[in-house]
């Protein structure tokens, strides 16, 4: 590669530029390379430590492809002469690291801080880059574009996943005791958690939804909200429920963009249809009992499970009246999945109950 020209010219166009003297802009050319050496090999860790996950913890060979391209890419500019600049034992940020680095709390949370750190190397491989060689920086500029895809296309994919592995959904009650409930149905196993709260000042809700998401995502979970599209964009969670008489699901689509999940409750065959056409990530099945927590809302049955057991292509869940007695009837007609309010939120023992319910639920289906 040319040497940086930036330094060789004293007058340009009749007007005169600071000029190094020759050993200066050597003694600059080898900072420029060290900085270019040290971030390309952030960037490819950090694709690296992502890339893993798409294959192992995703089993998505298009994601871990992307991540391959795009280390592929970033080694092309390294160069031999950038590695020569390498000094390991005379750079004083080898040592230096944020205690959050020390700890990651999830999944999530270590993909995000990897994905910030390969942003971020390439930002600076963009700068510095351009002092390098003429196509470096626009190169680096686009290989951070199609960083920031990866990052959305694996953030929707990890939630998907994870929506389509839990089997048990507590939608949550105003409660005293709202934050230990969910904790408590956490460590139990709880895996997607919806916050429904019909009555509070939404100063209150936005409080209590920043804490259960933050709470969920350090279990790993999932965390949705109840009718309101602005709250769950304003608290970062990973979804709506909207039911017959709320926002429609284009229009909470265009908001959310395509990575966030978006549930509809059903009551009917048509319900059904229209939610799955329209592109519902889930759907609630219900009331399959009538219940105190949905007053005036007539059942819908068994024989609605049973329906959605046969024709439903999203995840669904059962919803109405379900508790720790009745679930094995639920699941002989046909359910996979349910979600509870007064089950757990009113359970003495919620840990016990979460785990009581999802064994249930993981029991083997009876031949139809
Ligand atoms: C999982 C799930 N299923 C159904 C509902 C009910 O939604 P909706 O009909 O909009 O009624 P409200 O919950 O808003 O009173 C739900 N929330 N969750
Ligand atoms: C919020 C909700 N939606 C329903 C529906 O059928 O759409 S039933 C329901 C309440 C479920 O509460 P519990 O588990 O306490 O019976
Ligand atoms: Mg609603």
């Amino acid at each position: 590669m040319k040497e940086a020209g930036y330094y060789d010219e004293s007058i340009t166009n009749g007007v005169v530029v600071m000029v190094e003297p020759y050993s200066q802009q050597k003694q600059i050319q080898q900072v420029v390379y060290r900085i270019l050496d040290a971030n390309l090999d952030r960037a490819r860790e950090g694709l690296r430590i992502i890339e893993e996950w798409c294959r192992f913890g995703l089993n998505s060979g298009q994601l871990a492809g992307e991540c391959k391209y795009l280390r592929q890419e970033v080694a092309v500019w390294h160069t031999e002469e950038l590695r020569a600049a390498r000094d390991t034992a005379g750079d004083p940020g080898t040592d230096l690291s944020h205690p959050q680095e020390e700890q990651r709390s999830s999944i999530k949370a270590l993909l995000q801080a990897n994905f910030c750190r390969v942003e971020e190397a390439l930002r600076v491989l963009e700068e510095y880059g351009k002092l390098y060689h003429p196509k470096m920086g626009q190169a680096c500029k686009q290989m951070r574009y199609r960083v920031y895809s990866l990052e959305t296309n694996l953030m929707g994919h990890q939630r998907h996943q994870l929506l389509w592995r839990s089997r048990l959904y507590l939608v949550t009650s105003p409660s005293e005791n709202l934050l230990p409930t969910v904790e408590a149905a956490l460590k139990g196993g709880l895996t997607l958690l919806q916050y429904r709260d019909k009555d509070t000042d939404d100063s209150v809700r936005l409080e209590l939804a920043t804490k259960l998401r933050q709470l969920c995502h350090s279990y790993g979970a999932l965390f949705i909200i109840n009718d309101r599209v602005d709250l769950a964009l304003a608290v970062d969670a990973d979804g709506v429920h909207l039911g017959q008489q709320d926002m429609p699901i284009a229009t909470a689509r265009q908001l959310l963009g395509p990575q966030r999940l978006i549930g509809r409750s059903t009551t009917n065959a048509d319900e059904m249809q229209k939610a799955i056409a329209e592109g519902a990530d889930y759907i609630g099945v219900g009331p399959v009992y009538e219940t105190p927590t949905k007053v005036g809302k007539a059942a819908a049955g068994l024989g609605y499970v049973s329906y959605a057991a046969k024709n439903s292509s999203v995840p669904w869940f059962a919803i109405g009246g379900i508790d720790a007695n009745n679930i094995n009837d639920v699941i002989d007609a046909g359910a996979e999945r349910v979600a509870v309010v007064r089950s757990l939120m009113q359970a003495e023992q919620p840990t016990l109950v979460t785990q009581y319910l999802i064994s249930q639920l993981h029991r083997i289906q009876p031949e139809s």
